[in-house]
């Protein structure tokens, strides 16, 4: 039966996100009515430039004054889509304090704060949902903390962030450059504020705290997760990867140790074969792959980036928080209990490309694969170039920790024979 007293709804920013939260609420009212069971009511908007033409938003409800909005006391949903931890911090545990529950698309908030901000949301009995914070329009967060809550999630893999996919993407279909692609994410809505937080894998890693969190159920925090970005990734390693058969993608990787007894995040990128499903994905796409112990391997695809896709995976929560609301409960809330370790990158064992630059002469294959072997990494193949007395020599190595293949590069480096290292890629998904 429909309620007739209306949700009172707020929004906290009304940029790319916020504007299609603000159309979908009004351009779906009766559909959401109807799912919820009661109407809901955009009740206050939040922004910094109050001068802003907003089409479809009534005037009235514009302020600037957000934490007043929040203070209300009449709210039942804040949406949160200011992005950054300050004031969004505050705002969201005022919200809390006042009576309101909240849905947020915030992942650089989350993966700092989110236990804080899961238990201020427990203390008031409000609840606190996120999906649009990772792999904006693909369901995520849910299926994890939900779908897979009776299976044990061992490894959780995949392209998290939509404009360094499209950066990269671009860089290796259309041989364009760095700059000019960036400024078209940014054109496009995927890019954050501050596009560094994508480009350094920032953005990512926050997710990754995310997702390992939650597949874990174990805190981790941005700091837990090892972070390098796809600022140095380069034309060459481009056409390095092509013959290896790969491409390059950034990836996000938390992973269970084979004993079970830790966990670890990172960031990088990485060579992936043409052959794999995540080297198909394309733009400011996303995909995840989920490995349970009972389900097997999942694949989760879809528009990762954008004001539409992410606004889908708003209102999605919105939805489930205006239904909680009616049936005076709550949905699950943070889930740490098991409280595993992170372990350090240098215990992740993968697999890598390295391109040397070497001296052309007898001998020097030789004194490299012996440096390989004093640190226990095991060599796959070996490919020589020469050039002028001058050559290149690509290694792919076995499995091994990244802290060997760290002590073996810097003895590599110790060669007088090694005259640089001229990149360092792993190598994922085989
Ligand atoms: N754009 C995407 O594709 C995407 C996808 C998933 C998640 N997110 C997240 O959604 C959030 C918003 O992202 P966006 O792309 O819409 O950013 P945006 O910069 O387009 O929008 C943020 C808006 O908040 C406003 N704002 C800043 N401080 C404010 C304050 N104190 N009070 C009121 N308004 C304020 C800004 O003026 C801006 O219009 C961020 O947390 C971001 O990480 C974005
Ligand atoms: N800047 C982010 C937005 C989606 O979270 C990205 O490009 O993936
Ligand atoms: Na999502």
């Amino acid at each position: 039966m429909m309620r007739t007293r209306p949700l009172k709804v707020a929004l906290l920013g009304c940029g790319v996100v916020g504007s299609e939260v603000a159309r979908i609420m009004t351009t779906h009212a009766d559909d959401l009515a109807a799912r919820i069971g009661a109407p809901v009511e955009l009740a206050g908007v939040a922004v910094r430039r109050p001068d802003k033409v907003r089409e479809g938003i009534d005037p009235a409800l514009i302020t600037t004054d957000a934490t007043a909005l929040v203070k209300r006391g009449d709210l039942d949903v804040v949406v949160e889509v200011i992005g950054g931890i300050e004031p969004a911090r505050t705002l969201i545990t005022t919200a809390f304090e006042h009576g309101a529950s909240v849905v947020s698309a915030n992942k650089a908030l989350l993966a700092q704060d989110g236990a804080a901000l899961h238990a201020a949301a427990e203390e008031h009995g409000k609840d606190l949902y996120y999906e649009a914070a990772v792999a904006g329009a693909i369901p995520l967060i849910r299926p994890l903390r939900e779908s897979l809550a009776g299976d044990k999630v061992n490894r959780v893999l995949g392209i998290v962030n939509g404009t360094t996919n499209f950066i990269l993407d671009k860089m290796d279909s259309t041989g364009a450059g760095y700059q000019e692609a960036l400024d078209e994410a940014t054109a496009l809505g995927y890019a954050e504020a501050d596009p560094t937080a994508d480009v350094e894998g920032f953005d990512a890693a926050a997710k990754a705290a995310i997702l390992a969190g939650i597949a874990f159920h174990t805190r981790v925090r941005l700091d837990d997760v090892h972070r390098e970005g796809m600022t140095e990734v380069t034309a060459a390693d481009f056409a390095s990867a092509k013959e290896m058969g790969c491409t390059i993608k950034l990836l996000a990787i938390c992973e269970r140790a084979e004993d079970g007894a830790s966990v670890t995040a990172r960031v990088h990128p990485a060579m992936i074969p043409l052959s794999h499903p995540l080297a198909s994905v394309r733009g400011a796409y996303n995909a995840v792959f989920v490995e349970s112990d009972a389900s097997g391997r999942l694949m989760f695809y879809g528009p990762g980036a954008g004001g539409s896709p992410t606004a889908s995976a708003v209102l999605g929560d919105l939805v489930a928080v205006a239904r909680n609301r009616i049936n005076g409960t709550t949905g699950p809330g943070e889930s740490a209990y098991a409280a595993l370790p992170v372990s350090p990158m240098g215990e992740v064992v993968t697999r890598y490309h390295i391109s040397l630059d070497v001296a052309d002469k007898p001998g020097v294959l030789a004194q490299v694969a012996t440096v390989f072997a004093e640190h226990g990494v095991s060599i796959d193949t070996v490919r020589q170039q020469g050039k002028d007395g001058e050559a290149s020599l690509v290694v792919v190595t076995h499995r091994a920790s990244d802290a060997a293949l760290g002590g073996t590069v810097e003895a590599l480096r110790k060669l007088d024979t090694v005259r640089g290292v001229a990149s360092i890629m792993r190598v994922e998904g085989e």
